[in-house]
């Protein structure tokens, strides 16, 4: 054991395995406790036939080493991980809140009060900001994959598409295209402002309890997209309107940058600023 934790030599054993916290497409997450430390961690097992037959090895690799070295209080901590004959482990940071989706759901509107919104905003792109000082996109920015921490703090989770920009990666786009920018939406090259189209697309989405171009087919949500062309319930303030429409531009440079968002009039009348 070299001390730091990280880089030891884990294994099944050092571990207890509690309740399953989720089921994920290559594999189940589990709440666990490490033996000696107590310490509580969420252990992600992924089945390396399954990886392989989705040829996505490389691709978990990319997000081990990028997740591993990332640190911030609203991303989930990767802590390490091992394997075995049959199965990838991934140590992962505990998150007792749970999936966001969930959350926003199960509010009586189904939507979040402009405050939390707010405060939920900050949180993602003051993430954001750091991964991108570090060069890294995320590029799949949903409410699937945001996790709540404890005293409500929101953590970004799953980084399965997360690359070094710039990238044209041409990954297969497989779900929903609700999140993605004009730019990806046609596999143009896209960089940093592709994360910052997503914040906009979440923020709407949880002041309205739905994405601004959702649809009932994939051809009209690809052109609503394409022409940027949204309405906003009548709930909605003034100042989380402007805040949206300067970040849902459909040219990337004319986006809000990050740290504009983070200090705009409306989220700064919501959230204490000495965060
Ligand atoms: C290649 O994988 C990279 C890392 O991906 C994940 C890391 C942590 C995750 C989930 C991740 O991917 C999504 C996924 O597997 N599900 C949809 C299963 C259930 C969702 N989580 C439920 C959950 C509740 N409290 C948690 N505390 C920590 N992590 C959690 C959860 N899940």
């Amino acid at each position: 054991d070299d001390g730091k934790g990280g880089a030891r030599r884990w294994t099944l054993n050092d571990f207890e395995i509690g309740r399953p916290l989720g089921k994920g497409k290559f594999g189940n997450v589990y709440l666990a406790r490490e033996k000696k430390s107590r310490y509580i961690i969420a252990l992600k097992v992924l089945f390396k036939k399954e990886l392989q037959r989705a040829n996505v090895e490389h691709q978990l690799r990319r997000e081990i080493e990028i997740q591993t070295h990332l640190r911030h209080r609203n991303i989930l901590r990767m802590f390490g991980y091992f394997h075995d004959e049959s199965r990838v482990y991934l140590i992962l940071e505990y998150a007792p809140g749970g999936e966001l989706y969930k959350l926003l759901t199960s509010q009586p509107h189904k939507h979040f009060t402009e405050e939390a919104s707010a405060n939920y905003i900050h949180q993602l792109a003051s993430a954001l900001s750091y991964c991108h000082s570090k060069n890294v996109l995320h590029r799949d920015i949903k409410p699937e994959n945001i996790l709540v921490g404890t005293d409500g703090e929101i953590k970004i989770g799953d980084f399965g598409w997360s690359v070094h920009a710039p990238s044209s990666k041409r990954e297969t786009v497989c779900g929903t295209l609700d999140y993605l920018p004009p730019e990806m939406v046609e596999g143009r090259a896209h960089d940093k402002t592709a994360d910052i189209w997503s914040i906009g697309i979440l923020l709407y989405e949880f002041l309205v309890g739905r994405p601004p171009f959702e649809t009932q087919s994939y051809n009209s949500t690809y052109d609503k997209i394409m022409r940027c062309e949204y309405t906003f319930p009548e709930h909605v303030s003034s100042g989380a309107r402007d805040l949206i429409i300067r970040i849902l531009k459909k040219d990337p440079r004319a986006r809000l940058p990050l740290d504009e968002i983070i200090v705009h009039p409306w989220v700064a009348q919501h959230v204490p600023q000495e965060k």
